[in-house]
């Protein structure tokens, strides 16, 4: 364990000063591609200013002989490609047990490291994964001479990485959020699912027998296999102070399972998820963005609360000082979304614009006249 004082010194002569908070940059969509795919790799340019993160994937996916031109061709696109301001570019790095894992970060930090903004590690097992990584790091940027941290965020795929999560978050100020990896978990778990996220339709309850009739009718509803990881993941980053991701939703076709289980991430707390394939970019972006319905409710209540303290009735509904920071939290994320997407900017002012005015705030007195 390090000490407090030492917490947020270089790991490296020369390495630059770790953040003491994670910038809250959008990162609604983190959209994958092969770097060693030559088509895929020809629309990275492109995609600039269409998503909120480029992930150039080195692990999984990326064949076993393709690795080195997978690295190879990460290093090429970034060199070749400006990201503006509101695209960032993430790697995911081969597993830290593999032969690839070192050559990859000491070629990236010291090639593309003024680019990169975070590096995904995968199977994260505990706190040791990350003190490796950050080490490692710092005298890699010092080597090259960076002058801003990159940071790390850790794919949780196992079921040791699930126990010591907290440890895993709070194991570096680098530390910038973490993903579900629900392939790999479900694998070392071992679950009975051969799926790449979401559910599963033999995941269900069922009503109770009518009079005791155990064949007739009973109404089933399927349940979600991954809202105790989800919930988990949520608790320990808002706890540490960084991001909680979704992941990949693998059945490419079916966008409407692939939204709903991306909206029961947004709604348990997450601020983000994966794209895997360009038709998720938009469910993604969507999704992790509130509606302009919620941001117009968000916006009454914080304007009927006045100085955020006391109850008030809205639309019947008692208001108080929690339920409006609830709503804080969507007034400020649509904020955030504003400053960088013109179409989300341009909604959430019409949203104000339709706004119906507020009640006046109840007084006790008329509180009592109303129960
Ligand atoms: C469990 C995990 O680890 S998940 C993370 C690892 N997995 C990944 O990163 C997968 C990334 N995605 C992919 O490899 C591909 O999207 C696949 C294999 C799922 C599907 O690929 P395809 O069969 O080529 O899909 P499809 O034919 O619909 O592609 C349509 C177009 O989109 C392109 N495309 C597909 N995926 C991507 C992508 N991720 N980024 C950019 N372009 C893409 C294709 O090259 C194709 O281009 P074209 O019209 O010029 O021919
Ligand atoms: C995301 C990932 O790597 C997995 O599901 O295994
Ligand atoms: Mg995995």
């Amino acid at each position: 364990m390090r000490s407090a004082k030492d917490f947020f010194r270089p790991l490296a002569v020369g390495a630059p000063t770790p953040l003491t908070q994670v910038p809250a940059r959008p990162s609604r969509v983190i959209h994958f591609f092969d770097p060693s795919n030559p088509k895929m790799a020809a629309k990275v340019p492109g995609m600039v200013g269409t998503v909120d993160v480029l992930l150039g994937n080195l692990e999984d996916a990326v064949k076993a002989d393709s690795k080195e031109a997978a690295r190879a061709g990460l290093v090429e696109i970034a060199k070749a490609t400006d990201f503006g301001q509101d695209t960032q570019l993430w790697t995911r790095i081969n597993a830290l047990d593999s032969p690839w894992a070192l050559d990859d970060l000491t070629t990236l930090v010291t090639e593309i490291g003024d680019k990169l903004d975070v590096i995904m590690v995968p199977k994260v097992q505990g706190a040791e994964d990350i003190h490796y990584v950050d080490r490692l790091l710092a005298q890699l940027e010092a080597k090259a001479g960076l002058t801003r941290p990159i940071l790390v965020h850790a794919i949780l795929e196992t079921a040791r990485g699930m126990v010591n999560i907290e440890e895993i978050c709070g194991a570096s100020p680098r530390m910038q959020g973490l993903s579900l990896g629900p392939a790999d978990l479900a694998a070392d778990r071992r679950m009975k699912t051969t799926r790449v996220g979401g559910s599963h339709p033999g995941y269900l309850v069922r009503t109770d027998p009518v009079d005791g009739d155990i064949t007739g009718a009973r109404a089933t509803a399927q349940q979600d296999l991954w809202h105790y990881t989800i919930a988990r993941m949520v608790d320990a980053c808002a706890m540490h102070g960084i991001y909680p991701y979704y992941g990949p939703f693998g059945d490419i076709q079916d966008v409407v399972a692939c939204e709903d289980q991306f909206r029961n991430a947004f709604l348990l707390g997450c601020v983000g998820t994966w794209s895997l394939h360009p038709v998720q970019i938009e469910i993604a972006k969507r999704v992790f963005s509130p509606s302009a319905e919620d941001v117009a409710h968000a916006r009454r209540v914080v304007a009927a609360m006045g100085d955020g303290t006391g109850a008030v009735m809205l639309d019947g509904k008692m208001e108080d000082d929690a339920s409006l920071k609830q709503c804080l939290v969507i007034v400020e994320l649509a904020e955030r979304l504003s400053q960088t997407d013109p179409a989300l900017a341009e909604l959430y002012a019409d949203a104000r614009g339709a706004t119906p005015p507020v009640d006046p705030p109840t007084a006790p007195a008329a509180r009592e006249g109303a129960r």
